[in-house]
């Protein structure tokens, strides 16, 4: 399945409307969105393989729907009349505000090409993140712990279960809540919106118009609705995954594969050993068995992101030396998760959550346990700003919720990941390993903190320092070297942003 994420946490989300922003991409990064599942071949990838090779065993593309009779939203009602809500999008984020408005008894419609099409991709969480929201039964593997390899000799062992999305389950679940809650539902692509005062005007590829007093942009990525006034930059987390049956791998069933930053697989003095000294992708794995595992050949990030097939590539001679033979494909997935970059015009009329509202963790990719905490935010903001007492409307009521939604702290929290994420795109190979040989040696507080935003700024200041104190001292160097630029432009930033 290729994906340009609307989304991690990973829930990175299925792409919607990635036609138009293809063209806004590198050239390597441009993609089809595309589902493939399983089929079985008899080869075998070999100690001659290629990425073809590996390609041949990937299967038709197949798109799996749930099996849920929706409630269709009906333009010709003679009682038709001004939705509460539209919600543009059913990932992760769209659906979880549509249930929790719908939920307090508003109108809601919600708007997707495919409404009932299970998301592509394969979201992995730490567990705590999803008992916390009370999902724990919308995980279909989990694991007591992750292990990151430095390289051969250096190995953490992480003490946080992570968690693999059972994304059929999640949406199922999300989506019957919608059903029950009266969501109506109208399966098309919206293509403009037109703005009254007091409601907004939704044009469909089909020629349905949805009147509506707000309207969400839940698109991903594909930012259809939500509109940017700085030029978009964003740094690329690109990865290429395959959920397969193989002869044996070499991984404990307990834990999962988190980073694999080793290179022994690469020959040395090759090119392609140097490109990835020069810019690294490590191996993330979910062993399910002893020969079902999902493998994801991973660039944290880069500007410009990694060409596909260069992933592929160091994916094949990594199986190859650690020995692991696929004797079929059930799926596989092409992400390209833009990270950092500006948020967007804030505010403006339409709302965003996910993807489209800059929530993607810029250090990291992941998102949708963020986006799925923040989703009861923006659903209680529309459902107090817009209830029984219509305190608020149009462009007021939208700059409330932006407001609700990126609050000075949750604004400075993304401006230190940026940064965190600038001091990434900088590093090879042995600065990449030297840095998260600190930060994996930094109390679970802080690094588990980290990774789910619930650092905000005063305590990221104090997590720098203590990651700045664990380093090696060629580490601290280069995160001199290197941080100093990005830490200025962070700082300004702070100072100019101060409302
Ligand atoms: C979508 C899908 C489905 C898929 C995709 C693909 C994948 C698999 C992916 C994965 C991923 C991952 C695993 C990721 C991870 C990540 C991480 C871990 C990250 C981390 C990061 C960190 C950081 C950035 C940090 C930072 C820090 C800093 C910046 C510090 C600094 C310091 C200094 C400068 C000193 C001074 C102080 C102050 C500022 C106060």
């Amino acid at each position: 399945m290729d994906t340009l994420l609307s989304t991690h946490n990973r829930l990175p989300l299925p792409l919607r409307g990635l036609a138009e922003r293809q063209m806004s991409l590198p050239p390597s990064l441009r993609l089809e969105t595309r589902r493939k599942r399983g089929r079985n071949l008899d080869t075998r990838v070999s100690a001659r393989a290629s990425s073809g090779a590996l390609l041949e065993l990937v299967p038709e593309v197949k798109k799996e729907n749930l099996d849920l009779d929706l409630p269709l939203y009906d333009p010709s009602s003679t009682k038709r009349v001004v939705m509460d809500l539209a919600v543009v999008g059913s990932g992760p984020a769209g659906l979880a505000v549509a249930q929790q408005v719908s939920k307090a008894g508003l109108s809601v419609c919600a708007i997707d090409p495919s409404p009932k099409l299970i998301w592509p991709n394969n979201y992995g969480v730490w567990v705590d993140e999803f008992e916390a929201m009370d999902l724990l039964d919308c995980l279909d593997a989990t694991w007591p712990g992750a292990v990151v390899c430095i390289d051969d000799r250096n190995k953490k062992l992480l003490d946080r279960p992570y968690g693999r999305v059972n994304r059929k389950q999640l949406k199922s679940k999300m989506m019957q809540k919608c059903v029950s809650h009266g969501v109506r539902f109208h399966q098309a692509k919206v293509v403009k919106v037109i703005h009254e005062e007091s409601k907004s005007v939704l044009i469909c590829n089909d020629g349905v118009t949805v009147e509506a007093a707000v309207v969400l942009d839940a698109t991903g990525f594909s930012r259809s609705l939500v509109q940017y006034d700085k030029p978009y930059n964003p740094g690329y987390q690109v990865a290429y995954g395959i959920l397969a049956e193989v002869e044996e791998h070499p991984f404990d069933l307990d834990k999962m594969l988190f980073m694999d930053w080793r290179d022994s697989h690469l020959a040395s003095g090759s090119e392609l050993k140097r490109r990835n000294e020069r810019i690294p992708t490590f191996l993330y794995a979910m062993p399910f068995s002893s020969t079902r595992i999902f493998l994801e050949e991973t660039s944290l990030v880069a500007r410009p992101g990694l060409a596909m097939e260069d992933i592929q590539e160091r994916m094949v001679a990594r199986l190859r030396h650690l020995g692991i033979k696929v004797k079929s494909i059930e799926e596989d997935e092409r992400c390209v998760i833009p990270m950092g970059g500006p948020l967007p015009l804030l505010p403006q009329r339409v709302l965003g959550i996910g993807g489209t509202a800059g929530m993607v963790h810029p250090s990291t990719g992941y998102m949708v346990a963020r986006t799925l905490a923040t989703a009861p935010i923006v659903a209680n903001s529309i459902v107090q700003y817009l209830g029984s007492a219509r305190s608020l409307t149009g462009n007021e009521l939208s700059e409330a919720v932006w407001k609700d939604l990126w609050p000075i702290e949750r604004r400075r929290q993304r401006e230190f990941f940026c940064f965190g994420m600038d001091i990434l795109l900088k590093l090879d190979l042995q600065g990449t390993r030297r840095f998260f040989d600190a930060f994996f040696d930094l109390e679970p507080y802080y690094w588990h903190g980290f990774l789910s935003s619930r650092l905000f700024l005063p305590e990221l200041v104090i997590f720098g320092l203590a990651l700045f104190s664990h380093a090696s001292n060629t580490s601290r160097l280069e995160i001199m070297a290197k941080g100093t630029v990005p830490l200025v432009g962070m700082i300004s930033n702070l100072l100019r942003d101060r409302s």
